[in-house]
């Protein structure tokens, strides 16, 4: 079902929506921080979904918990080494994790660059253990509204080497990206590349704004492009990568089942997609879960599986040689 002579990629994964329920206890109990159930078992479901959510914001809360935990840097750098480890062992050649330093910093007053430190720390001692190849997406939690992202973008911006790509997450539909179009032109400036969630819980408007106005060259989810012929097209003709997480999608109920997402609609329309996590650890899933799904329930051919597998690898932030080097790892 996966081909084993390609890479396999992640390109949308919140390292701060994948820290386990073992080491959301483990953290919490080390630095006195109060959890809300007494054992493993019963703290699953307020950091899991269940079933699904009501909408997307709902959905956002159960990442609350993985980083009210976060009560110094070690921790912060605990958590990123464990993502490299878990992306590994879920098979991946190459992920890009994605982090939020102000969400992360919030609970304790961390300092945000000491945060993007020590993603960056925590990520290097992985790779250094770890048969995987990494690239880090620094987020803008729009959420937090333009001021703290501000903050965000400035912390990243002092690792500006460390760093493949800048993204906007958080609630779409309150903070649309028109807000962020300054914080995007510094982005631009300093040559990082853009991705950002759009068209998952706002419309097709939202997209061309991701496009348009912040210079997006790929947009998470994207799955209300499907309502605008025009955006489909052009997402086709312009190469614009859509990082679909169908599982994601389900549990954020912007589809209502695997079997009308728009995914195939997407293929079928030319456009360059790709299968991702967006948050494993909230959504209980491994990558392998994405594409079994995408064959049970959608229906997809093992070839259609491939498409999508190469689809990931064509639009990662990658430059060509490492692309090359990567594709030439698994031929051997
Ligand atoms: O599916 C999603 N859509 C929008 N934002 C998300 C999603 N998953 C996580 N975050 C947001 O990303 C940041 C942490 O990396 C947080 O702002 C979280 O709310
Ligand atoms: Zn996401």
């Amino acid at each position: 079902m996966i081909d084993t002579t390609i890479p396999l990629v992640d390109l949308h994964r919140h390292l701060d929506g994948n820290v386990s329920v073992k080491t959301i206890w483990e953290l919490g109990h080390q630095h006195g921080i109060t959890l809300p159930a007494d054992s493993l078992e019963t703290l699953a479901p307020f950091v899991q979904i269940q079933g699904k959510e009501n909408n997307l914001v709902d959905f956002l809360k159960k990442l609350d918990w993985m980083v009210a935990v976060l009560a110094d840097l070690d921790a912060v750098k605990r958590v990123a080494y464990e993502n490299v480890a878990d992306a590994a062992a879920q098979g991946l050649d190459y992920a890009e994790l994605r982090f939020s330093p102000y969400y992360m910093a919030m609970n304790h007053n961390l300092p945000i660059e000491g945060v993007v430190e020590a993603v960056i720390d925590g990520v290097r001692a992985g790779v250094k253990e770890h048969d995987v190849k990494i690239n880090l997406i620094g987020i803008m939690s729009r959420s937090f509204g333009q001021e703290k992202c501000r903050l965000e973008l400035e912390g990243i911006l002092a690792h500006r080497d460390s760093i493949v790509a800048m993204d906007l997450a958080g609630d779409e539909l309150g903070f649309p990206g028109d807000l962020f179009t300054e914080h995007f032109k510094r982005v631009r400036d300093a040559g990082l590349q853009i991705t950002a969630h759009a068209g998952e819980a706002a419309g097709a408007e939202s997209m061309w704004q991701a496009i348009n106005i912040l210079g997006a060259t790929r947009i998470g989810h994207g799955v209300n492009a499907i309502h605008d012929p025009k955006l489909m097209e052009y997402l086709a003709k312009h190469r614009i990568g859509i990082e679909s997480c169908p599982t994601s999608n389900l549990h954020t109920s912007t589809v209502a089942n695997y079997d009308v997402h728009p995914l195939r609609k997407f293929l079928d329309a030319g456009v360059l997609i790709g299968l991702n996590t967006d948050d494993p650890g909230v959504s209980a899933i491994d990558i392998a879960h994405e594409y079994r799904v995408v064959k049970s329930e959608m229906g997809f051919s093992d070839s259609q599986l491939v498409t999508l597998q190469r689809n990931g690898v064509e639009m990662a932030f990658l430059s060509d040689s490492d692309r090359k080097a990567l594709y030439a790892k698994k031929a051997k």
